[in-house]
């Protein structure tokens, strides 16, 4: 049966979310959630990354990266799939007990269910590219085949 997530605060998948509150670290600092590590990569090596790497919440973090009144970085588009990929996988081999939860999901499908977004999720009408529900999915196998 595919597994839909979206929001956090749903259990036991709300742990897919880049919202969901388990940081880690990564290029040498500690992240609070993946979302923050994702924002900030849009402008690194600039004061506003470090301003998105200290706020509070994940949906700050979104917000702020979001704002174009600052440059996004040329490259973005090439490079927004690996930045994901990166802080998701840190996320999950940073923590044991949502490692778990992956894993537990076997070969089901994954899904991303936001009614908003066609690229990292499914959007409103399912068509979109689920690019969250993907990365989860080689997360899972990565770390999947670390432990056997
Ligand atoms: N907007 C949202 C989520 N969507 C997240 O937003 C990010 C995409 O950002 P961008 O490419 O900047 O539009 C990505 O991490 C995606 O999973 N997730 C949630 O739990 N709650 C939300 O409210």
């Amino acid at each position: 049966m595919t597994i839909y997530f979206y929001s956090n605060r749903e259990e036991p998948y709300g742990c897919f979310s880049n919202f969901s509150p388990h940081g880690f670290e990564l290029d040498g600092f500690y992240w609070p959630t993946s979302e923050h590590y994702f924002q900030a990569q849009k402008f690194v090596g600039t004061p506003y990354a470090d301003r998105i790497r200290l706020v509070k919440t994940p949906k700050d973090a979104a917000k702020m990266g979001r704002d174009r009144s600052f440059p996004l970085r040329p490259d973005w588009s090439q490079v927004k799939d690996d930045i994901m990929r990166r802080g998701v996988l840190r996320k999950f081999q940073t923590h044991t007990d949502i490692r778990e939860v992956l894993i537990s999901t076997g070969d089901e499908l994954i899904v991303e269910n936001s009614p908003i977004d066609y690229y990292w999720g499914c959007g409103a009408d399912g068509s979109g590219k689920n690019m969250l529900g993907k990365i989860l999915m080689e997360v899972r196998e990565i770390l999947r085949d670390r432990i056997n």
